[in-house]
């Protein structure tokens, strides 16, 4: 995606598809546009290097989330790492773009099937959490046991991570992830191709600059 971008706004142009494998770290790229300048860190999304992405919350003016939406296998998989992007307070306030690359597959689902496929996948997870709130009530030994369990989860949650507390709070006050969720958008790109990348660019190129002048 970052090659193509390069590609389509820079005299040099970045590296052919064929060229380009698995991002181990960071790429990072520049495109100049009037009056501003947007700086790109592609991170690669491996498991093992998703842990560095949190380094590069506090510097960063927006995030781009690109899904593979020929990859359907991995969609689950997918949403559980979006949906912790989508609940880093330090990204709360940021523009997010969720992009559906492969667009140019047959295979690839659609922008309205990539938002139904997190619907679908926040909607079992919701559930989910019911069903385990419900189970206790259920059943008296059963509600000992799972008390005991959240204790037990809130000491560890506090004792590993000091902040996590507080940016639960956030959470519970503001209401702000329903408005994020609302709110986001989804638009269909394909990196080989280069369709819709120029419409991605162009979103980015406004709420940074909207952000900049709030
Ligand atoms: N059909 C199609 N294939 C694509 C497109 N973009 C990437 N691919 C292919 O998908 C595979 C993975 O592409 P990458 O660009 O390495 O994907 P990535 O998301 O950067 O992967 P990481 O660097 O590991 O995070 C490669 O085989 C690409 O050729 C696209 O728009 N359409
Ligand atoms: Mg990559």
């Amino acid at each position: 995606m970052l090659e193509k971008i390069k590609t389509m706004y820079n005299p040099t142009p970045g590296m052919p598809p064929e060229k380009i494998g698995p991002t181990v770290g960071q790429n990072i790229g520049k495109i100049t546009l009037p009056s501003t300048e947007l700086r790109f860190y592609d991170l690669g999304g491996q498991r093992d290097i998703r842990s560095i992405w949190p380094k590069y919350y506090d510097e960063c003016h927006a995030v781009v989330f690109v899904v593979d939406a020929c990859d359907q296998a991995r969609l689950t998989e997918n949403w559980e790492v979006f949906d912790e992007v989508l609940n880093s307070p330090r990204l709360l306030n940021l523009p997010l773009l969720l992009l559906a690359n492969k667009q140019d597959s047959p295979t690839s689902l659609s922008v309205a099937e990539i938002r139904e496929s997190f619907d679908a996948w926040q909607r079992a997870r919701s559930n989910r959490e019911t069903d385990e709130e419900d189970k206790p009530k259920d059943k008296g030994k059963g509600k000992a046991k799972a008390l005991a369990e959240n204790q037990e989860g809130d000491h560890n949650q506090a004792g590993t991570n000091g902040q996590q507390p507080r940016e639960d709070k956030q959470w519970d006050d503001g209401g702000a992830k329903d408005e994020r969720m609302a709110s986001l958008d989804v638009m269909g790109v394909s990196a080989l191709e280069g369709t819709g990348v120029r419409d991605a660019v162009n979103w980015l190129y406004i709420r940074v600059q909207n952000a900049r002048k709030m």
